[in-house]
């Protein structure tokens, strides 16, 4: 489990990224973050793996506050995938993906053999092992990038807007690919998205921010499409609603 409690960020020019956050993510399900660019989405997430740190409040996981870890080591065991994969250019598929366990100072053989286990588990053939990042489809980076995240078998996975640069309808294959893996894998998934659509398909827990790193509501997809908070939260759903549905 992760907790936040009373967690607020504040950039050194003055920024209010996030204010007073409390919230609990639940293992092994996956919680989606949704919210309108700016309302702190991407902060919270990387709080979680001390890419960012708290101004002030604690987060805690599994009950030990993570400000008492060491940034690189907890950095190291939690999975993270970002939007356009995030690949070295100039690195084959399977050393992309062993990136971490190599910099953990596993053996390369070994590294490469798990590596090569996980292209199947995301769905990329054996064939695009030694190809380049250039040399794939957005759709394979994606895969690629999440092969990467799991790559030192985290409890932990955080997803930064991992589908926002592809197509719709990879958007689509990767999205239930994704769910297929979350019911496999067991994973604790932690998702940023600006599509409250991707939010409802994906999210065990949904968490909408407002404008201001606050929490609009915070529920399951049923609570806050039957039962929204306020009107901030029917209209965002509202809004995301697609686009056919009104033709
Ligand atoms: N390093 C930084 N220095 C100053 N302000 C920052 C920094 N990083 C983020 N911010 C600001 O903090 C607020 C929250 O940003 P954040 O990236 O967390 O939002 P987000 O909801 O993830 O947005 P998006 O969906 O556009 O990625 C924004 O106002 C942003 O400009």
């Amino acid at each position: 489990m992760i907790e936040f409690r009373a967690v607020t960020k504040r950039f050194a020019d003055g920024t209010l990224a996030v204010d007073e956050l409390d919230l609990i993510i639940p293992p092994r399900q996956v919680t989606v973050f949704v919210g309108s660019s700016g309302s702190g989405k991407t902060t919270v997430l990387r709080m979680i793996n001390r890419m960012v740190d708290p101004t002030s409040g604690t987060i805690l996981i599994d009950g030990d506050d993570i400000a008492t870890r060491e940034p690189v080591a907890l950095r190291r065991s939690i999975g993270y995938v970002m939007q356009n994969s995030g690949l070295l250019p100039h690195r084959t598929v399977v050393d992309n993906i062993a990136t971490v366990p190599l910099l953990r100072g596993e053996k390369k053989r070994d590294a490469r053999a798990r590596a090569r286990e996980l292209m199947t588990v995301v769905g990329l053939d054996a064939s695009l092992a030694d190809r380049y990042p250039a040399q794939l489809s957005g759709g394979q980076q994606q895969r690629v990038g999440v092969a990467r995240g799991l790559a030192v078998d985290p409890n932990i996975l955080l997803m930064d807007e991992p589908f926002g640069a592809v197509d719709p309808l990879v958007r689509v294959e990767l999205q239930t690919e994704l769910k297929r893996l979350q019911h496999e894998l067991d994973k604790t998934v932690v998702f940023v998205t600006h599509d409250i659509d991707e939010a409802f398909l994906l999210g065990d827990q949904v968490v909408l921010f407002r404008p201001g790193g606050v929490i609009a509501q915070a529920g399951t997809p049923r609570e806050l499409l039957e039962a929204p908070a306020d009107d901030f939260v029917a209209e965002f759903i509202e809004a995301g609603r697609p686009r056919s549905i009104l033709r």
